[in-house]
């Protein structure tokens, strides 16, 4: 009989899970992702936007080359009022490009979990489909992973990054106040939404006229009372979101029909997405179309036993800024740093119970500040965008539309958060690129040119 492994269950094929899954390869810790869909490769028609950070991550992961073949690079940003009017113009995104190398790149999201899934080789067969976890049991020794089919998986520990509303952060809220009942814990639905969300895919917006000698990618916003949009407008594809405020914010869970989609696009109909096009032309050349809450915000705990959330299932934010899947990308880096270490440094390769702790301790306090940055400036573009109230009203019509507010942001406010991102430890590699800031934690070189 073969000797035990430590072994880790990740829950949720999402992109922070299939992320985990490279990570933990790389760091030869052994695997298996449970997901409850049926299919890991599917579209919701939304993009993802992501910078040079995270796709310093990506590159470790040997998945940045593909990526950029189906990516495109963001180069100017536009603001426009619902009347048409432009008022904000910038090139914005020269000041990213100088200051780390490369500018930020959109792509479509099913493009980059069928690369992540591709990507895992043989290792394919360590993710089961329609594997909806219902329950955990945790011991000194490991987890007990339940299904709704009935079937039963042994590992060490549970990732849970199964989403907002992860069943993992569920039943570890239920263990821990099982294990002391007057002990304080994070709500079970612990985020509040404010805003819902429309979004949708369209081949290219621009007429062929406006193709030639246009940017690889323009982002758009329009800016209203209590209503927004914003719009990732490609050479090749195109992202628009609509985005409107409930009439109350809640904590409940939301669903939305076709016919909410219709009366969403109809409140939005006559609104500019570009300067060429409105809300309805657009839509009625969807490719695919979604529409969700806004969930915001982040729980206090992030794990209990041998369960640890990572993603989604410990903070959520408004998508304005592109930091959801981009902070689950730096809490798999953080977890994984960790785990590697703690792998390593374990005499038969199992960390004890206590060791486990540590390591999520640690994993905690140090994402808790990240992520609340990201938490704090998400929420503050989306409440920009609907004028929440008078100063965010003045603040997006006459001050940042300025190019000095580009350079403020840009190279003040932006390059210190930028470079204290993660990347992994364990992962030799090639810098991808380089500019004027440099990055506090560097990817190690390979131990080949070490030698030279
Ligand atoms: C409109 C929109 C635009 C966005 N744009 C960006 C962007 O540009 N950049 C960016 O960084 N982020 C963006 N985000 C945020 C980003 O999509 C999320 O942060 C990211 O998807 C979180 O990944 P995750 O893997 O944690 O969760 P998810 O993507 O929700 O994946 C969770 C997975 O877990 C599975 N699951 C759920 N329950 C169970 C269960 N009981 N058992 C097993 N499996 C389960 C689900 O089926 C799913 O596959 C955007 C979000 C929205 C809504």
């Amino acid at each position: 009989m073969s000797a035990p492994k430590f072994k880790v269950i990740i829950a949720g094929a999402g992109p922070v899970g299939l992320s985990a899954a490279h990570a933990l390869r790389l760091a030869n810790i052994d695997f298996l992702v449970l997901e409850k869909r049926q299919n890991v490769v599917i579209d919701v028609g939304a993009s993802l936007a992501v910078g040079p950070a995270s796709m310093r991550v990506m590159h470790q992961l040997g998945l940045l080359e593909s990526l950029l073949e189906v990516s495109h690079k963001s180069e100017r940003r536009k603001a426009l009022t619902i009347d048409g009017r432009v008022v904000k113009d910038t090139p914005f995104y020269h000041h990213l490009k100088n200051n780390t190398g490369s500018t930020s790149i959109a792509f479509n999201r099913v493009d980059y979990l069928r690369l992540l899934y591709e990507r895992l080789g043989s290792d394919q067969a360590k993710v089961l489909t329609g594997k909806d976890i219902v329950d955990i049991i945790n011991s000194n020794s490991g987890v007990t992973v339940k299904c709704v089919d009935g079937t039963i998986y042994e590992g060490s520990i549970v990732i849970g990054a199964d989403g907002v509303h992860s069943k993992v952060r569920r039943v570890m809220r239920r263990m821990a106040l099982e294990e002391d009942p007057t002990r304080s814990w994070d709500a079970e639905n612990p985020f509040l939404t404010t805003y819902k969300c429309l979004w949708f895919s369209t081949p290219s917006l621009l007429s062929e006229q406006n193709l030639s000698g246009c940017p690889d990618m323009t982002v758009y916003e329009t800016y209203h009372k209590d209503h927004s949009i914003m719009c990732l407008s490609g050479k090749l594809r195109c992202w628009t979101f609509l985005y409107k405020k409930l009439p109350q914010p809640t904590t409940q869970r939301l669903t939305y029909t076709k016919e909410d989609m219709e009366e969403m696009v109809n409140t939005f109909t006559d609104f500019p997405i570009t300067e060429f096009v409105k809300v309805r032309e657009a839509y009625n050349k969807r490719i695919s179309s979604s529409m969700a809450s806004i969930e915001e915000g982040m729980t206090r705990h992030w794990s209990c036993g041998r369960i640890v959330l990572a993603g989604d299932s410990c903070h959520k934010f408004a998508p304005n800024l592109g930091l959801g899947y981009q902070s689950g990308l730096q809490d798999v880096v953080a977890l994984c740093n960790r785990l590697h270490l703690a792998v390593a440094q374990a005499p038969d390769g199992i960390p004890s119970t206590l060791a486990l702790n540590q390591v999520f301790q640690s994993y905690h306090a140090f994402r808790q500040g990240p992520a609340n940055i990201d938490a704090k400036l998400s929420a503050f573009l989306i409440r920009l965008t609907v004028w929440a109230n008078l100063f965010h009203y003045f603040l997006s019509l006459y001050i940042l539309p300025s190019l000095i507010a580009d350079h403020i942001l840009q190279n003040w406010i932006f390059p210190p958060i930028d470079r204290r991102m993660l990347v992994l430890d364990y992962v030799e590699s090639e810098e991808p690129f380089a500019g004027r800031v440099s990055w506090i934690y560097k990817i190690p070189t390979p131990s080949k040119e070490k030698e030279d």
